[in-house]
Formats: structure tokens, C-alpha cells, sequence
């Protein structure tokens, strides 16, 4: 038989979830008050419940942590498709798969014939930028091509061998922009700028004008400075993949963060320690 709704722990649900609406399984284990389905706004939503509820589903983790609340993150649930996106984005640039499947759809494969040769994976020099739980996923993936890499990160990490570079740039002291025109060219001619990390660690207006430029081969895009506008001059532009920030959004990503999601609710109603805690570095 079901516990009686009051026995079970309570959850404030603040955003209308995108993938998943706390349905089963949490309705199994927990009594989850959507902020979003009740009458009241949500200041008299909170002030109904915030005294018999401990656990709130919510964004905003630096607020929430400077009023000394423990926060958990989705850990490494999303790192393996982030890894999958970053290869799958330089592998359609350098074989220029976009392009092609444009190319047969306009006619042009019978009409002119020969599609332009594109580049190999294989054996290219790459270089990641934070080898945290994503970057590392993108590393073991690229050395399966046999590809050399190295990598910028805070602080080297004990447990690669792969070489370290304390900078990206001569300046490097932010992350907002650390991607600049000096870094585009010395990526080069040659060189391709995959990013699923965070739009604004580019600058994006030079990295517009090297695309345009022909100063960098391509690029893959899965987040922008200014999403979910992207710059008018990319829309044209053949060497380019553009995705709408989606890194992360498989099936079964989203039903991994479920379930840690709820695994970390019942450390947190048990007194344990949450399993994927936020700590400061
Ligand atoms: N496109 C998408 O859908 C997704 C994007 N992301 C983004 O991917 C990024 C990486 O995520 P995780 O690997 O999970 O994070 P993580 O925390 O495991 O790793 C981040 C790494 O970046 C390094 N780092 C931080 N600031 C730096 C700086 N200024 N210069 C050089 N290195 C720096 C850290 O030392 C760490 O090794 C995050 O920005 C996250 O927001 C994460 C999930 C999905
Ligand atoms: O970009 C998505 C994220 O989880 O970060």
C-alpha cells in the first residue's frame, strides 16, 4: 500500500521541468508541490510550504549555496554525450557531412558531379580546453583516432600524461573570451574550434571573421554568446555545423539524471552525504 501523501518527504518543484515532469518514479518516494500547477504566485507559494518541505528542485545553485544550502549537480551524467557532440561536431566539419547532405538534397551530386574533399580525423593534433569530467571523455574518445592531445585546464592534472599548457593565450587570465583572435590564429588555416562548453569563452565576432575570413578551416558550434541567437554571417557559411545547444539531450542522459537526482534526494532525506555535492575548487 502507498504511505499516506504527509509521510512522504516533501519536494518544491520551482521550473516546469524540460524532459521530465517528476512523475514516476519521484511520486513513488516523494510528495512533489509544483510551483508551477498552484494557484498561489510564487513568493506565497514558497511562504505555504518552505516550513514543512527540506528539499527545493530549482536553477540558480550560487544563490542557493551562499545561503548555505548544499546543492547537488548532475555530476558526470551528461558527460559521455557532451564527449559524443564534441567528436560527432568535429567529424561533420572536417568531413563536411552538413554540406553533403546539402549538396545530394539540392541535385548538385548529378548536376556537377564530384563533392570538394574534405580533411581526416585521424592522427590531427588536438588540443581541449578544461579537462574536467566532459574533457576527459572527449580525450579517451580522440585517442581512439589516434590523435595527439594536450590540454589548458585551472591546474595540471596528476592523472594524464597528456602535455599540459598553463595558457591558451598570452593573456589568459578569464575564461570570458579566453578563445581570441590570437588563439584563431594559431589554430590556422588548417585548424578547426569545436565548443560545447559555454558560448561566451569565444569571442565570437572574431570567430565570425576568421570563418569568413577562410583564417580557420571550420568550426562546430553547440552554444553561442548569445543564444538562441546565433550570427546572421554563420547561416551561410559551408564550413560551419551549428546545433541549438543540445549537447546533452539524449534519452537516456535524462533518464540517468533522474534517477541520481533521486538517489541524491533520499542521501539528503537519510542524512548522508549527497552524491554529486557542490564544492568550491
Ligand atoms: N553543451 C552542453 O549541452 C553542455 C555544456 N556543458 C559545459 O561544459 C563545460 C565543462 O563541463 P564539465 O566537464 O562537466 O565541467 P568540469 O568542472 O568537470 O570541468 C571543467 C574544467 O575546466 C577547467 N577550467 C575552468 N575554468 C578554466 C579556465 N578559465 N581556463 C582553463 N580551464 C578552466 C577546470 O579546471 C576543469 O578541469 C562547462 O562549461 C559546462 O557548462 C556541460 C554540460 C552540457
Ligand atoms: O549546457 C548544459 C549544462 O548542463 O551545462
Amino acid at each position: 500500500m502507498e504511505p499516506p501523501l504527509r509521510d512522504l518527504p516533501q519536494l518544491l518543484v520551482i521550473n516546469p521541468p524540460a524532459f521530465f515532469n517528476y512523475g514516476d518514479p519521484f511520486a513513488a518516494k516523494f510528495a512533489v508541490l509544483r510551483a508551477w500547477e498552484s494557484p498561489l504566485p510564487l513568493p506565497g507559494f514558497l511562504s505555504a510550504h518552505a516550513q514543512s518541505a527540506r528539499a527545493l528542485l530549482c536553477s540558480g545553485a550560487a544563490r542557493c549555496r551562499r545561503r548555505g544550502m548544499a546543492v547537488a549537480n548532475a555530476g558526470e551524467v551528461f558527460s559521455d554525450d557532451v564527449a559524443d557532440e564534441a567528436v560527432g561536431l568535429a567529424l561533420a566539419v572536417l568531413r563536411r557531412v552538413s554540406a553533403a547532405d546539402r549538396f545530394v538534397r539540392r541535385g548538385l551530386w548529378a548536376e556537377e558531379g564530384d563533392f570538394a574533399l574534405g580533411s581526416k580525423l585521424a592522427g590531427k593534433r588536438v588540443g581541449i580546453v578544461g579537462l574536467g569530467s566532459i574533457g576527459l571523455q572527449v580525450a579517451k574518445r580522440l585517442e581512439a583516432f589516434g590523435c595527439p592531445v594536450s590540454y589548458n585546464s585551472r591546474t595540471k592534472k596528476p592523472s594524464v600524461s597528456y602535455p599540459f599548457y598553463a595558457n591558451v593565450n598570452s593573456q589568459q587570465t578569464q575564461t570570458h573570451h579566453m578563445i581570441d583572435k590570437s588563439v584563431l590564429l594559431a589554430l590556422g588555416k588548417d585548424g578547426i574550434l569545436i565548443n560545447v562548453c559555454r558560448g561566451a569563452i569565444i569571442d565570437e565576432k572574431e570567430l565570425v571573421q576568421s570563418l569568413v575570413r577562410g583564417e580557420i578551416r571550420g568550426a562546430g558550434l553547440d552554444v553561442f554568446e548569445n543564444e538562441p541567437n546565433v550570427p546572421e554571417e554563420l547561416l551561410s557559411l559551408d564550413n560551419v555545423i551549428l546545433s541549438p545547444h543540445v549537447a546533452v539531450f539524449t534519452e537516456e542522459s535524462f533518464q540517468d539524471l533522474a534517477e541520481l537526482m533521486i538517489a541524491n534526494l533520499e542521501a539528503f532525506f537519510s542524512n548522508e552525504p549527497l552524491i554529486t555535492l557542490v564544492i568550491d575548487e
